[in-house]
């Protein structure tokens, strides 16, 4: 994928070096943008193998809600090193895609609020009151299909960000932000990440919403548009360059296809998604910086 050669070959050219609390420097460059047409293939890199499987279990933990990585911890290591031994970690995205924590009570004088009878709302058993992101995503976009001037159209937002939870959070979202948009009949996404891990993050991040928006597109009957990132603080650790070096010396092949079942997106399973003639060169090894 020749975007994220450049991007690599940018934050190599133009990176300042910085450090960080892992201990373990960067080459930091700020807002690095870039986008990538999805009918033209999965953009999962093909110049390194990259483990498709871990990164669609991640996805699917992501949408499972859950707030711990018992499940996750089965099929992949990658979350192993920020949760403890029972599996919980801090790091809260599926928790607040699905899970929104809404107040219920204390408002300010005239402010608006979802309340238990809202359709994205769930009332759980001990009280609490939180929205479903996703759903709400789904639901309005099959909406606007209907009536491209439904009032939400151009709010299809969800947020992994709660102050009250992120700025304690031991790893708080990286990706912390997605938009979704419509253009005539094709369904376009965008994600702002706070912080990315050029070798090992952001080509999870990138092929992981890629196919979340392929899933989303399936199910409200839109063709596939475009996946645009934003990093706003983009990053080499420095025990990745020379990898990545080598990398930027490889030439892209053809990217693979995506094979979504024909079921509903709430039914999905990781085994519903096919990857197809996923031809790589040979993997990189990065260390990853706790
Ligand atoms: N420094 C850092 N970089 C990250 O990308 C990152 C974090 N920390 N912390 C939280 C999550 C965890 N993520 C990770 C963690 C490890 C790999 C990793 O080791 N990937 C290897 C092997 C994958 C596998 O074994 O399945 C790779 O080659 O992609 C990737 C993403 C992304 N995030
Ligand atoms: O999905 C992810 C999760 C994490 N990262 C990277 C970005 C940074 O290198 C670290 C997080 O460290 P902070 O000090 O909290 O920024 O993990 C990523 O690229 N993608």
């Amino acid at each position: 994928m020749k975007e994220y050669l450049d991007m690599v070959k940018y934050v190599l050219d133009n990176g300042v070096r910085k450090k960080n609390r892992t201990g373990v420097d960067t080459i930091s460059t700020f807002s690095y943008f870039y986008k990538v047409d999805l009918s033209k293939g999965y953009p999962l890199l093909t110049t390194k193998k990259v483990y498709f499987n871990s990164m669609l279990k991640e996805l699917f933990w992501y949408l499972s809600g859950d707030e711990h990585i018992k499940e996750l911890r089965k099929h992949t290591k990658i979350w192993d090193a920020w949760a403890d031994e029972e599996g919980r970690l801090e790091t809260a995205y599926g928790r607040f895609w699905r899970k929104y924590p809404v107040p219920k009570e204390n408002h300010f004088n005239g402010e608006v609020w979802v309340d238990k009878d809202n359709k994205w709302t769930t009332e759980h058993q001990d009280g609490t009151l939180t929205f479903d992101q996703i759903q709400y995503i789904i639901d309005t976009l099959k909406e606007i299909k209907i009536n491209p001037e439904a009032s939400n159209g151009r709010r299809l937002i969800v947020s992994a960000w709660h102050p009250g939870n992120a700025t304690i959070s031991k790893l708080p979202p990286c990706h912390y932000t997605f938009a979704f948009n419509v253009q005539g009949d094709k369904l376009n996404c965008h994600l702002t990440q706070r912080s990315g891990d050029v070798a090992l993050g952001i080509p999870f991040n990138l092929a992981c919403y890629s196919l979340l928006t392929m899933m989303i597109a399936k199910e409200c009957g839109y063709k596939v548009g475009e996946f645009a990132h934003t990093i706003i603080d983009c990053h080499i650790y420095e025990n990745h360059i020379e990898g990545l070096k080598e990398q930027i010396k490889r030439t892209p092949k053809e990217l693979p296809e995506i094979k979504i079942a024909d079921k509903p997106f709430n039914e999905l399973t990781p085994e519903d998604i096919e990857l197809i003639n996923y031809n790589h060169d040979p993997l990189i090894k990065f260390e990853v910086a706790v």
